[in-house]
């Protein structure tokens, strides 16, 4: 193939690059072309060029972003590069609608060979995981419900962007949340979870921005809080929703202006940090009611992962069933070692309410209580359940559904005591106890929840990556 006939690699980069970057660019053999509102000749290059759209947000105006989303309904298979500025809301408008079409981001200052990879694994066609491989992080991904989920970690990973994690409980939102992190180039850095409704109600500003020293009673020294411990890192905030309005408003100034201020003191410090939410509840509800600051809302809600439930996952049920059995037998003596046929239609067919920790809590008495080679539906307490089998979608599931819903709120409204619970449900203490195992509801997981540490270690913080820095400074 002599030169001419070539593909060759070209940029439409909507916007203006810096002379830095063009050398860049050209030194490895790109064509630039500059997209702006007058482009009338769609991208202007040779019919096999590989080329790849940049949506340079630094310097997005109406017309910019007009031509952008042309040239979008024009060519509808071409693959964007976002390059994203911290509060792309405020400099670009309908920069929204471009960073959901984009295949991948990069947040701006950005370094120039990062910006030569992004473009290279674009053109190469490996922006996205290949079918049938693993998510990273996510043991048993392979399900078109995931491999979409998969796609999105790639291309939120390394956008500096807040990403909400919506889904059911149980659903993997912590999971996807670490996968994230190990994916991004935060991945060094420490990555902090914290369950906002376990945070003792008093406490919670101190707890997420620190306090100093004789802010209130018992504040016997300066202390950081969790999202100074996470610096250059990512806080990963567990239901959200559940944030008191105070920290919501000290929330938005760290998401708006990077800044924080510890309790006791005016002075502002400067954070850089990530932030992922989730949520199991509706925010937009908890917004129209007033529980839940709107903007705060916005300012999350910028990048949007929704975690399937299990039930829409088809053949992951067994491989995580498997996963889970498998490293369970890898710690203690066990003698299962497989599935029956009849386990395995149960797993298939059953709603899992609780998601992938139900199918993990299953899993594990299973193992323990089979008495042969292979675990059978009844190890699995799935035979008991008739009423939670069913078509997808269908009136069962809705009913299983319904009633879920209603004995969790008792449940709940009755802080986990059985007796007051079946008193308002009007049913036997049994009752409530066949009805939780029905439904998939894990009493001792949810008071643990419920308890001021949410079953986490103190003050509801798990690290991972180096040691932050000391907590008394
Ligand atoms: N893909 C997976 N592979 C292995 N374990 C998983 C996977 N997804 C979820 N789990 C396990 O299931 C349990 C629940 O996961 P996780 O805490 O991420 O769910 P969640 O949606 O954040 O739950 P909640 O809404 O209650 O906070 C955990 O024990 C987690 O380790």
């Amino acid at each position: 193939m002599n030169d001419r006939q070539m593909p060759r690699r070209c940029v439409v980069w909507f916007g203006s690059p810096t002379d830095g970057e063009c050398a860049a660019l050209v030194e490895e053999g790109w064509l630039v072309r500059i997209g702006d509102a007058q482009l009338q000749e769609g991208v202007g290059t040779r019919r096999d060029d590989i080329v790849v759209a940049l949506a340079d947000l630094r310097c997005g105006g109406a017309q910019t972003v007009q031509a952008m989303d042309r040239l979008m309904a024009d060519y509808p298979w071409l693959p964007w590069l976002a390059l994203v500025p911290r509060d792309p809301a405020a400099d670009a408008p309908g920069a929204e609608r471009i960073l959901r079409a984009s295949t991948a981001f990069l947040t701006v200052p950005f370094d120039c060979g990062c910006l030569l990879d992004v473009l290279a694994r674009i053109a190469d066609g490996q922006a996205q995981p290949a079918e049938g491989t693993d998510v990273p992080g996510i043991p048993g991904a392979h399900s078109a419900a995931m491999r979409v989920i998969a796609t999105s970690l790639c291309k939120y990973a390394p956008v500096d962007l807040p990403v909400l994690i919506t889904g059911e409980t149980g659903s993997g939102k912590e999971v996807a949340a670490r996968a994230l992190h190990g994916l991004s180039a935060r991945r060094e850095r420490p990555f902090v979870a914290i369950n906002c409704g376990a945070l003792p109600s008093n406490l919670v500003q101190s707890e997420l921005f620190g306090h100093e020293r004789g802010a209130f009673t018992g504040a016997i020294a300066r202390r950081i809080g969790h999202f100074e411990a996470a610096a250059g890192g990512i806080v990963f905030l567990d239901e959200v929703g559940d944030l008191p309005p105070d920290a919501q408003t000290s929330l938005l100034r760290l998401l708006q202006e990077g800044t924080l201020v510890r309790v006791g003191s005016t002075q502002p410090i400067r954070l850089d940090v990530r932030v992922l939410a989730a949520t199991h509840v509706d925010l937009e509800a908890a917004v129209a009611q007033g529980r839940f600051r709107e903007d705060l809302y916005y300012r999350l809600n910028v990048l949007r992962l929704r975690m399937p439930a299990l039930r829409e996952r088809g053949g992951d049920v067994e491989w995580l069933a498997q996963h889970f059995l498998d490293a369970f037998c890898a710690r203690h003596p066990c003698r299962a070692h497989a599935f029956g046929r009849d386990a395995r239609r149960a797993m298939r067919a059953f709603a899992w309410p609780g998601n992938v920790r139900e199918l993990l809590n299953r899993v594990q008495r299973a193992a323990v209580v089979a008495e042969g080679s292979l675990i059978g539906a009844a190890d699995l307490d799935l035979e008991v359940a008739p009423a939670a089998f069913g078509a997808h979608g269908s009136l069962d599931l809705t009913r299983v559904s319904a009633e879920r819903e209603a004995v969790l709120n008792c449940l709940r409204e009755s802080g986990y005591n059985i007796s007051e619970c079946a008193r308002r449900l009007d049913v036997s203490r049994v009752t409530v106890y066949r009805l939780c195992r029905k439904l998939g509801l894990e009493l001792e997981h949810l008071r643990k929840l419920a308890s001021p540490h949410g079953g986490r270690p103190a003050a509801g913080m798990q690290r991972r990556g180096p040691p932050a820095a000391a907590q008394n400074v």
